[in-house]
């Protein structure tokens, strides 16, 4: 199904119009003789291959996306590896970037601070209300590690959206990108004469949070159905509308919830192999962040689950979590500090503030490092070869995107720790040779739960995403490895098999939505798991 949107003026009022919704064969004549659709999607492939630069292919791959859908998620899938970094982390850090100088056509819905109080007219304009099912939300205010890119954080919507499409099998006139703008504080869009979002600085938060009310019983009274992912919004704002909004509508926070949710399934394969090169208990891990924004303490808070999954009580997991900001150790005696920085802050610790990272880990003696700190090379020789003294086989997981902000490359942590690292990273690096095998890293990436995690929350038509049906997402993920798998010592199942993950991840989230009594589609109680899986399979769109 093809849905070409353009924009349209009626009563001063823009509206996006479909110009093509259905499938449309061109009348006779109109292609060439020999045109054939396996030939073509070889044709297209090729085209694809053919250019020199991502950005290049990203712009290619946007297009072929408009004119033929069906090509477009079939390639996605023959070709997961190769393409997810195209249409995801960590092209799409350059096509919000350059969003303003490589805009062709509208793709999704920009609600702006000037339709307060009109949002509700902004959205009865979505051409595909009743199908509407998933929606990707951002304001821009914190796009992948790049900082506030306004109205230039549409692509990171588009791009999860399509995964949701690719990954899940979501169906492609179900999925709403939406890009807030509240105006941006970055000088150089508001400078930029080619830049698409209002120029003027970000509005106060009491006045967001206003528009925010209005946008979410918008949202929830145009689109019964709908769920709501919200990605990419500034720590502040990530905790508090996740908190606000959480218990009245569907809805999860991808930074902080889907992420907690791959980093804990991750860790749970990586602890497993880390205590059997030991021999340390799984409750005596003890986990390093560098970085204490939205990620960083969603991912902190989910992985006390592990430690609480192994019978230890809240406190004794908690004891487990180290935290290090741009300040560095975080602890009581340090002053005053974030709200949401306050929970994981040592007691224990009463000496003068530590900021260098080395010197923490003498002290803290983690097994796992995770970095959500956006500082390129923060994890550099001195802290890798740390870790590696202290630990058999050290956990390691640069989980900042876009790469260039990873806190270590793979060829790095496996060369420093002379090839035992337990690795993750956000964005995707090569496989490295060392001492004659071949070593893989993890893409500690929430793109391996949310599609299976949305999928499971509509099919379940759930009324909330409770903490459960995250924290079964992330056991579904980890317990989704093959033996093969096991055996090459991967951390996440390859990217491949993406439509099987998110069938298991699907499955666990529906159970969980049941047990905790937030599923409406009743009907699924009674199924088997394998029913279930069949159900969620049929439904799934094949391109
Ligand atoms: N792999 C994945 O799936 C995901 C990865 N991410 C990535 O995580 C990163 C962080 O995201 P988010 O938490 O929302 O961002 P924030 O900006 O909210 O947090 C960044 C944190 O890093 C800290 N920091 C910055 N510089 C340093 C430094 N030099 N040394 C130590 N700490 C430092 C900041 O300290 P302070 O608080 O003092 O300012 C802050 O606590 C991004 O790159 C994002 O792309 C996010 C979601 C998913
Ligand atoms: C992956 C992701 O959600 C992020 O980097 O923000
Ligand atoms: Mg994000």
């Amino acid at each position: 199904m093809t849905i070409v949107l353009t924009p349209v003026w009626s009563n001063g009022v823009q509206k996006l119009k479909v110009i093509s919704a259905a499938p449309t064969k061109p009348a006779h004549g109109l292609l060439p003789p020999a045109h054939n659709d396996a030939i073509h999607y070889q044709r297209c492939l090729a085209q694809l291959r053919s250019k020199d630069r991502n950005i290049e292919k990203y712009i290619y791959l946007s297009q072929l996306k408009d004119a033929d859908p069906s090509i477009f998620y079939r390639m996605c899938l023959a070709n997961m590896a190769e393409i997810t970094p195209l249409i995801y982390t960590p092209t799409v850090g350059d096509a919000c970037l350059q969003f303003s100088q490589i805009f062709r056509r509208p793709e999704g819905l920009f609600i702006s601070i000037k339709d307060k109080g009109n949002i509700g007219k902004i959205l009865r304009n979505w051409p595909r209300i009743s199908e509407a099912r998933i929606s990707v939300v951002t304001d821009g205010s914190r796009i992948l590690g790049l900082g506030d890119l306004g109205v230039n954080g549409m692509p990171i919507s588009i791009g999860k959206l399509s995964l949701y499409v690719a990954g899940a099998g979501i169906r492609p006139e179900s999925t709403i990108p939406i890009c807030l703008d509240l105006g941006t504080d970055t000088q150089k869009f508001l400078d930029d004469p080619l830049y698409l979002g209002l120029r003027q600085k970000r509005v106060p938060t009491k006045e967001a949070d206003e528009f925010m009310e209005e946008f979410m019983q918008e949202m929830a009274a145009h689109f019964p159905k709908l769920l709501i992912q919200f990605e990419d919004f500034s720590t502040d704002k990530a905790f508090a509308y996740l908190d606000r909004f959480r218990h009245r509508y569907p809805l999860f926070n991808d930074d902080i919830q889907g992420t907690g949710a791959v980093v804990l399934s991750g860790f749970i394969n990586a602890a497993k192999l880390s205590s059997a090169a030991s021999g340390r208990p799984l409750t005596d891990h003890r986990i390093l962040f560098l970085g204490a924004g939205s990620a960083g303490v969603g991912v902190a808070m989910q992985l006390m689950s592990f430690f609480k999954l192994h019978g230890l009580s809240t406190e004794e997991a908690r004891s487990r979590i180290y935290l290090v900001d741009s300040q560095g150790l975080i602890f009581d005696g340090r002053g005053p500090m974030a709200e949401h920085k306050k929970y994981f802050s040592r007691t224990d610790y009463q000496g003068p503030p530590m900021t260098d990272l080395t010197e923490i880990i003498k002290l803290v003696r983690p097994t796992a490092l995770m970095g959500l700190s956006t500082t390129k090379g923060a994890f550099n020789q001195s802290v890798i070869q740390t870790m590696s003294a202290l630990n058999p086989r050290p956990i390691v997981f640069p989980l900042s995107n876009p790469v260039r902000l990873s806190e270590c490359e793979f060829h790095e942590a496996v060369e420093w720790s002379q090839g035992r690292v337990l690795f993750a990273s956000g964005s995707p690096f090569p496989e490295e040779e060392y001492g004659g095998k071949m070593l893989y890293p993890g893409q500690g990436n929430n793109m391996y739960i949310f599609p299976g995690l949305g999928l499971g929350a509509i099919l379940a038509r759930a009324s909330a995403v409770t903490d459960s049906m995250v924290e079964a997402s992330s056991l579904g993920l980890a317990d989704a490895l093959t033996a093969d798998e096991r055996a090459d010592d991967l951390l996440y199942p390859r990217v491949e098999r993406i439509r099987e993950i998110s069938t298991e991840i699907a499955l666990a989230v529906i159970r969980a939505a049941q047990k905790a009594g937030v599923d409406r589609s009743t009907d699924l109680r009674k199924m088997s798991d394998a029913e279930v899986r069949a159900f969620v399979q049929e439904r799934m769109y094949n391109p």
